[in-house]
């Protein structure tokens, strides 16, 4: 599992060491210089020779930048710092001076010629601008000029140069991964003592591309803020089947989904289901799902968890009346509940965390509106994170919001962002086979969810990976249908169990 602290924590921890004089701008210069260099020998055989241009701001973060970039000169590369401020850290510009570097002022306004053709040489460009100081607002001053030719020079299929965040992508809320102004894009975060939020949560996470952690000493307390389930977290979460289990003790679906026009989101959430493992599915509706799944049962009877919602029509007053019932019962029965889609507007004021919502960014926009906020499906876009937090605190719900990074808030700070499937999963149906999924898990850890609030969070985590993953299996590298996604969830469950039985 990947563990994330927020900037506070981060401080906190550095706090101490500093005060006993730790060097630790020296460990993270080292550790990013080292992977800067790791970086030009895979891309052009060697680092010796290569050009390293450094953007500078006016903290610390361009001071880990300023001190990396003079262990490279020490190593022949040829480095340029543009310097956005007037009076950049002192002790790295002296450095990097000592070390043969070269220094650039960036005006406002329109580039110089001399900093256009630093940017244009670049192999590797090395984003100091903002760390852990940026304030809200995104990048402002020279350094906002920077960020728009640096993403030209990406755009340059094959030809551009390696960008490499130092510490964060500059520019980001560390805490909430909001961009409140554009962000450089990064191939590569080198960040130091410990990820943080923003490495993981959208939209920030986009810029960020693959995070390396140089560990500078720091002992990190108290509780993490965001998490990333890994492949191997799977094994711990996933109910496994012991050998004497029979099919209720793994545990029985209910499926209140379909209606007469959308009746393949029935099939899709039962697929989901089935394809997890569940002992049985129950399904409640009209749809054609027992011609496409003989193994399902039609009708009422008990049940370990609900999906309720996928297909269901705003004017299908029967299944609406099922779904409401389903909410209730998690209430007064404690069982388990996947709300989706048309049973999102079905909630009473206030459901316990084993209710699970599934919304998209339009459905937690119109959730939250319909509870007093106005929030336009651009604001949820902007700030997942804030949102499904506020929808949890809303309603009590754990809430998954789905998206290219799946954010998932429960209650006791219990919150995870999964980036597991390719983009080719936003495709009609594939979240109908996310709620069966999740309807699985839940159903299988029923008992255990009834212990421990915060499972579901990590359930419903649990199941975005496995989708996102069934999505890669389903066509690496292709487009995928939602069947297909669902037809590869067994295959990949296996394969994340490592054919571990219990
Ligand atoms: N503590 C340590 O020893 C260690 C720290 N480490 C490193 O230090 C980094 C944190 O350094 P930091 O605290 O100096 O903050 P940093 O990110 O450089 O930014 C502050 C500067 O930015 C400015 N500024 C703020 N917002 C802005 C905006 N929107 N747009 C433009 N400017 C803005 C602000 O100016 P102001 O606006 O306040 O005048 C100030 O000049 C951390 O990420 C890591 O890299 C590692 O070496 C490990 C050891
Ligand atoms: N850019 C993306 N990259 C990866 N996954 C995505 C992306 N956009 C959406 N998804 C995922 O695709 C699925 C779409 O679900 P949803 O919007 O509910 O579709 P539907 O309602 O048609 O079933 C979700 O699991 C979501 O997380
Ligand atoms: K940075």
């Amino acid at each position: 599992m990947l563990l994330t602290w927020d900037a506070a924590a981060v401080r906190a921890a550095e706090e101490p060491l500093l005060r006993d004089g730790a060097p630790l701008m020296a460990r993270a210069a080292t550790g990013l210089a080292h992977h800067v260099a790791r970086l030009l020998r895979g891309a052009r055989g060697a680092v010796r020779g290569a050009h390293a241009v450094l953007l500078v701001g006016g903290g610390n973060n361009g001071g880990d930048t300023l001190h990396a970039g003079a262990l490279l000169a020490r190593r022949g590369v040829r480095v340029t710092a543009l310097t956005t401020v007037a009076h950049p850290h002192a002790e790295g510009l002296a450095a990097l001076r000592t070390a043969g570097g070269r220094v650039l002022p960036v005006p406002d306004g329109d580039l110089p010629a001399p900093v256009r053709d630093a940017l244009d040489g670049a192999d590797v460009v090395l984003d100091g601008l903002l760390g852990l100081g940026a304030r809200r607002g995104g990048v402002r001053g020279p350094g906002a000029g920077l960020v728009a030719p640096l993403a030209d020079l990406r755009g340059r299929a094959g030809a551009g140069p390696l960008v490499v965040a130092v510490d964060l992508p500059s520019g980001v809320g560390v805490d909430d991964g909001t961009c409140a102004g554009p962000v450089p894009v990064a191939d590569v975060t080198v960040t130091f003592g410990a990820p943080q939020p923003a490495h993981v949560l959208p939209p920030a996470a986009g810029a960020v591309g693959d995070l390396v952690v140089v560990d500078i000493g720091l002992d990190l307390a108290g509780p993490p803020a965001v998490a990333r389930l890994e492949a191997a977290d799977v094994v711990d979460l996933w109910p496994v089947p012991s050998a004497s289990g029979h099919k209720y003790v793994r545990g029985v679906v209910g499926v209140v989904a379909g209606s007469a026009a959308y009746p393949g989101a029935a099939v899709l959430a039962t697929s989901g289901a089935l394809r997890a493992g569940v002992g049985m599915v129950r399904y409640l509706g009209d749809a054609p799902v027992v011609a496409a799944h003989p193994e399902v049962v039609a009708g009422p009877g008990r049940v370990q968890a609900w999906v309720v919602g996928p297909g269901v029509g705003p004017d299908d007053d029967v299944q609406r009346s099922r779904a409401r019932d389903a909410v209730a019962r998690a209430g007064s029965h404690g069982e388990p509940v996947v709300v989706d889609a048309g049973a999102l507007d079905l909630l009473p004021p206030h459901v316990p965390p084993h209710v699970v919502l599934t919304p998209h960014a339009g459905e937690l926009a119109t959730l939250l509106t319909a509870r007093g906020a106005a929030v336009s499906r651009a604001d949820v876009e902007a700030s997942p994170w804030e949102h499904a937090r506020r929808a949890h605190e809303a309603t009590g719900a754990t809430v998954l919001l789905k998206g290219p990074v799946t954010v998932v808030v429960g209650p006791h700070g219990a919150a995870y962002a999964q980036a597991d499937g390719p983009p080719w999963l936003a495709t009609a149906g594939a979240g109908d086979v996310l709620a069966g999924v999740l309807g699985a898990v839940l159903a299988g850890r029923a008992a255990d969810v009834a212990a421990d609030p915060t499972l579901p969070a990590a359930l419903a985590a649990l199941a975005a990976l496995v989708h996102g993953r069934a999505a890669h299996a389903a066509n690496p590298g292709g487009p995928v249908t939602a069947s297909a996604v669902a037809d590869a969830v067994p295959a990949t469950v296996a394969a994340l169990l490592g054919g571990t039985a219990r």
